[in-house]
């Protein structure tokens, strides 16, 4: 047996002494948690037996409660403790499968011996040796694993600095806890694992990396420093992976005070957030919150509006050129989600604290009972030096009040009599049942009629007036939709509040097709959000104060408005922001946010993380893909090796069709588990599916699409945006679908999206992002 041989085989011992203290774990867990279930169910059962109950005089009533809550506590108590030994048990089920993927030796200065650790996704401590058996990896002492390699180590321990050499290095694959293989690392990191994961076929739903983190992702998972951590990085660099891991490293280094509800993560769209949804669970810990800016805006909207979403925008501005108002409209999606524009409604803002507001009437059965005209007065009678939101709170107090004497001026009127006629028995019943308690019922009976009326009557206004009410707390008497309207309707209003910056060429034509949309009903999605942020302002913003984390994946989608938005809807959270300026594939892509946050939070808060190394395409696909975007030089492809991109020329669409559907069967029959058809825009993608789909089993993805499964699939590059295929195909990659220079962030995107094959066909020219990288990038095929 070679020595090697014989370290394996120490290595297998160790595996089942754990595996088999953790089954006696496990059995121990099992039967303290059935235990406890059977102490809840007899708790449930018995709950109403176990309380004294009875109201008859306050002091008991007071009693009754203690009792009930009691129990109650006792319940919930029991229950808290069932859900830890079932999470317990899930845990300990996968350690018990694979126990650990990583040991270090670590002598630390000062100390004679090295000490072992074997990290894992969750930790395991052996009572009667008094060890830890696996270290979580998260814990302090397991970043020595990602930061270093043989040699001066450090870590940070809670208190201190605690430094020493890193003796050894070792990375397990184990399986249903058998050693499937074994590596020990040298001094230059040749992350052997790394190669043996990245060069498996994907799947339709995201892994965790935690055996394989690099160092550099290592520092934004454990990151604490500023409230802003920008993560800029190429395409594949793993951002979407460091942020999940950070996740679990939160939630794990908070426990006591984090759970999973009090993190937010923004995606790009349902599919990807689905994509994503195993992660966390894999690693034992419950998802985040999820949801894509688009929900999160029609959220905060309500029903006010019909909200164009971005696909459809997206959409419009790849397919739409010859609609003659399209060039205002893309100078209209450009201007409103820029900075400038956000300064314009900011001095808006300021503007309405003079004059401007507008407000609705108050209107009853038809009848103006508070005119705006008067809300008006009331509302500027108040001093300028209050903000609007305090202003608008006090004008509704004072609304409330003037309800309350409309409404006793209203019982006299006729209609009130006429509902009277009309209440149900049980109404009548009530009201007397309640004069009778209220000993108010005298021998003088026409008293009491009377009586009864002045209550039915003031019984019968409240009960109309209970939604006149509601529209005055919840400030419905305030017009947004006017006041927005307003910006574009009011000859020369905006003029005054552009200060320095310009507006665009064709202003005038972008404010008619606003108003035209905003008099039908309908928010467009570049409206969205100035929309939403100057109604905040008039109102005072709905802060989120529960959420202690906001993630933003694709953070160069956002426009500098958007984060805006964000940042004051969670004014306490700590914000990650993680993104790649070359995938910004938006209309507004040159106003993307990113580069204007830092200023949002400021750069003492802010901190910045670059990502180089790309992990998910082959060498051969970043090489070809790198040489057409700025500072593709810069990225560095992860080595594993693969085919060169190919390009294929097809001298029509027929022919286009046959040999994309021939090159998935191919491609499927080499084992390639996912393929992904990536077109430029839906309209394109249902074409190219409905040529496709007698010729090979092919799925249509559309912006509904919630999931996806393995196979192959015609989708929108759009909707492809954070997910990876084994194989991608572009379906047409001429010149005259990516013939903008717009596009070729877009067209970088799709190419990104492949893992180890990526196959590119057009009809007529190549688009000259291809013919811009070095030509032995990629191969002709004829
Ligand atoms: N340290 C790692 N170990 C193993 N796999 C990794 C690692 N980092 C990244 N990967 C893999 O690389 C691929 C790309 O990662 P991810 O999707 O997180 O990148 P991204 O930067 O968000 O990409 P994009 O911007 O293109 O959406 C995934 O398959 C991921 O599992």
């Amino acid at each position: 047996m070679s020595k090697w041989e014989q370290e394996f085989q120490i290595e297998q011992n160790r595996v089942d002494q754990v595996t088999s203290k953790i089954d006696k774990r496990i059995a121990y867990l099992q039967k303290q948690a059935g235990d406890v279930k059977a102490d809840m169910s007899h708790i449930r059962k018995n709950f109403w037996e176990d309380v004294t109950v009875n109201v008859d005089n306050p002091d008991e009533a007071i009693e009754s409660y203690a009792s009930i809550k009691q129990q109650a506590e006792l319940l919930s108590e029991r229950e808290r403790s069932h859900r830890h030994a079932e999470n317990q048990l899930d845990i300990l089920e996968r350690l018990k499968q694979s126990p650990y993927f990583g040991r270090i030796d670590f002598l630390e200065d000062g100390e004679k011996e090295a000490e072992r650790i074997y990290l894992g996704i969750g930790s395991f401590f052996d009572e009667d040796s008094e060890e830890f058996l696996i270290y979580d990896w998260r814990a302090p002492i397991s970043s020595l694993y990602y930061d270093y390699s043989l040699g001066k180590a450090a870590y940070k321990a809670p208190d201190n600095t605690i430094t020493g050499t890193m003796e050894l290095k070792r990375q397990f694959i184990i399986r249903h806890a058998n050693i499937k293989s074994m590596f020990d690392t040298g001094i230059t990191i040749d992350d052997e694992l790394l190669q043996e994961v990245l060069g498996k076929q994907s799947n339709s739903q995201m892994k965790s990396i935690v055996a394989t983190i690099q160092k550099e992702q290592n520092q934004i998972i454990r990151n604490e420093r500023g409230r802003l951590l920008i993560v800029q990085g190429a395409a594949g660099s793993g951002k979407t992976s460091a942020a999940l891991q950070r996740v679990a490293y939160l939630l794990y280094r908070y426990r006591e005070t984090l759970q999973a509800e009090n993190i937010v993560l923004f995606s790009p769209n349902p599919m990807f957030n689905s994509y994503i949804s195993t992660v966390l669970p894999e690693l034992g810990e419950e998802n985040m919150q999820q949801a894509t800016f688009q929900e999160f805006l029609q959220n905060q909207l309500g029903k006010t509006f019909d909200l164009e979403d971005p696909f459809t925008q997206m959409e419009y501005v790849m397919t739409s050129m010859e609609d003659p108002d399209y060039h205002v409209r893309i100078q209209g999606i450009r201007y409103k989600a820029s900075l400038d524009f956000m300064n314009v409604i900011e001095n808006y803002i300021e503007y309405l604290g003079q004059e401007g507001l507008i407000f609705k009437d108050l209107k009853f059965r038809g009848r103006i009972l508070i005119s705006s005209q008067k809300i008006n007065d009331y509302f500027y009678g108040l001093s300028s030096s209050i903000s609007i939101p305090n202003r608008m709170k006090q004008v509704s107090e004072r609304l409330l009040k003037d309800l309350k004497e409309l409404a006793v001026q209203e019982r006299t009127k006729a209609w009130v009599n006429e509902e009277i006629q009309l209440l149900d028995k049980e109404v009548y019943e009530r009201f007397y049942q309640h004069l009778l308690e209220k000993n108010q019922y005298t021998e003088d009976t026409f008293n009491d009629f009377e009586r009864e009326e002045k209550l039915l009557a003031a019984y019968v206004v409240n009960e109309h007036f209970k939604h006149l009410r509601k529209r005055v707390k919840n400030l419905l008497f305030i017009d947004n939709r006017a006041i927005y309207r307003q910006l574009y309707r009011t000859h020369g209003l905006i003029e005054t509040l552009t200060g320095k910056s310009s507006l665009p060429e064709d202003w005038v034509k972008i404010c008619k097709q606003t108003v035209k949309r905003l008099d039908q009903k309908e928010l467009a999605y570049e409206d969205a959000t100035p929309y939403l942020y100057l109604k905040e302002r008039i109102e005072g913003f709905k802060m989120n104060t529960s959420v202690r984390h906001v993630f933003i994946d694709e953070a160069q989608d956002y426009s500098p408005f958007q984060f805006a938005f964000i940042k004051r809807i969670f004014p306490f959270s700590k914000m990650t922001v993680l993104g790649d300026m070359n995938q910004a594939i938006h209309a507004h892509a040159e106003n993307t946010g990113l580069s204007t946050l830092s200023s949002l939070y400021g750069s003492e808060a802010t901190e910045t993380i670059m990502l180089k190394r790309s992990y998910r395409s082959t060498r051969q696909i970043i090489k070809f893909t790198r040489g057409f975007i700025d500072g593709g030089e810069e990225i560095i492809p992860f080595n594993r090796e693969g085919d060169k991109p190919a390009l294929i020329q097809a001298s029509n669409e027929q022919e286009l069709n046959m040999k994309v559907a021939e090159r998935i069967r191919d491609l499927q029959a080499e084992g390639n588990r996912t393929v992904a058809v990536i077109c430029k825009s839906y309209e394109e993608s249902q074409k190219a599916f409905n040529a496709l789909q007698n010729e090979a089993s092919i799925r249509l993805i559309d912006k509904e699409t919630a999931s996806f499964e393995t196979g192959a699939l015609v989708i929108p590059s759009y909707l492809a945006k954070g997910v990876e295929f084994d194989a991608v195909i572009i379906y047409n990659a001429s010149k005259e679908q990516y013939g903008r220079e717009s596009e070729r962030k877009l067209f970088y995107t799709a190419c990104t999206r492949a893992m180890h094959e990526l196959h590119m066909y057009y009809i007529g020219e190549p688009n000259s992002f291809i013919l811009d990288t070095p030509s032995d990038t990629y191969v002709k095929e004829e």
